[in-house]
């Protein structure tokens, strides 16, 4: 869409981007007179949106009941559409979304929160160093993308501080779009990766998310924060999800993820989102549980033979093994 030109109209919303056959004014029931707007930060109940080229707050109409708005949604204003100080809009509707990203608190827990609606990426932040790189947390977040359908883009940082080639190794049988950056450099391969895609940026705290938004769009003055050299974790310095227009595209940042819990994706689906295993799991035996001591899984055979990244099977394991947990065991 052509939001990032900090514009936003009807224009920008595929509203019959997905089948459906519903008449278009089927989308505006009561309201002739809304505006679309796009969702750019909540918080407690209040909803920033760009309509047109202006950026305006909102509350939730009552008619909308519970339904969610979330950042990135496309929504339906009416009322007060200045933009001037003190003015509130309502949001009467909201379109159709094109993604969810979704995720919950540990691996049963059946509450899911959506992070972000209709992003088209995933941009997976790890640092190389200070914190160190967390695998298991990149392959959560592989396995949320694949099932949202969102184009996992890997995004590893202060190269400065270590090689990246551990962690390239470890998912160079999936292709996957990576970015490597020190300070600004691989700045202009990141910015290409996210030219023309609504992107959301994850990671944990301290892997220098903020600093990347801040040289992507420097106006954003995102808060960059220390990392503790104690614990080399970062503060916990960004609160809540904010989209911010690039020139072409938008990114979304996230506060720092401290697990990604995925209790909300079935066990096949787990294992859709490590694609360069699945093909070795349809040789398991019929009912595998695909653990070490499931007898006869091709996951071992597949180690063996030197086909698979033990890495990447031992996250697999684990994953599944954590689903497994009814006593809500971890989701790192
Ligand atoms: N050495 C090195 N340090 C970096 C680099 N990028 C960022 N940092 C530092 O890493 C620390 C954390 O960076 P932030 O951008 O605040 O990290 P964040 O991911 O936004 O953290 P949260 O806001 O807590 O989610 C800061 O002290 C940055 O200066 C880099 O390429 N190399
Ligand atoms: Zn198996």
């Amino acid at each position: 869409m052509s939001a990032g030109r900090r514009h936003f109209d009807e224009g920008d919303v595929p509203l019959r981007a997905r089948g459906g056959s519903r008449p278009r004014t089927r989308n505006r029931p009561k309201h002739e007179d809304a505006k679309l707007g796009f969702v750019t930060a909540v918080d407690r109940g209040r909803y920033t949106c760009l309509v047109e080229d202006r950026t305006i707050l909102a509350m939730k109409a009552r008619e909308l009941g519970r339904g969610s708005i979330t950042v990135g949604d496309r929504v339906w204003l009416v009322g007060d559409l200045s933009g001037r100080p003190d003015t509130l809009a309502r949001v009467v509707r909201v379109a159709e979304r094109q993604s969810v990203l979704r995720r919950t608190a540990d691996d049963t827990d059946p509450v899911e929160r959506i992070i972000v609606a209709n992003a088209d990426q995933l941009a997976i932040v790890s640092s190389l160093a200070d914190p160190p790189p967390q695998p298991r947390l990149i392959d959560r977040c592989l396995v949320a993308a694949y099932d949202a359908g969102l184009r996992p883009l890997l995004c590893l940082t202060k190269a400065d501080l270590a090689t990246p080639d551990d962690v390239l190794a470890t998912y160079a049988s999936l292709n996957l779009a990576y970015v490597v950056t020190r300070g600004d450099d691989g700045l202009g391969e990141l910015a290409r990766q996210l030219a023309g895609r609504v992107s959301v940026l994850v990671g944990s705290s301290g892997v220098g998310k903020s600093t990347l938004v801040n040289l992507l769009v420097p106006e954003a003055g995102r808060t960059v924060g220390d990392v503790n050299p104690v614990t080399g974790r970062g503060r916990h310095t960004s609160t809540s999800a904010v989209a911010l227009a690039l020139a072409d595209g938008w990114i979304i940042d996230t506060p720092g993820l401290r697990s990604f819990g995925l209790a909300h994706v079935s066990p096949d689906d787990v294992i859709a989102g490590f694609p360069d295993l699945d093909e070795a799991v349809a040789e398991c035996p019929p009912g595998c549980a695909h653990t070490a001591d499931s007898p006869d899984c091709a996951l071992d055979s597949g180690v063996a033979a030197g086909r698979l990244e033990p890495a990447r099977v031992s996250s697999l394991r684990r994953l599944l093994a954590s689903r497994e947990d009814t006593d809500g065991g971890g989701s790192h």
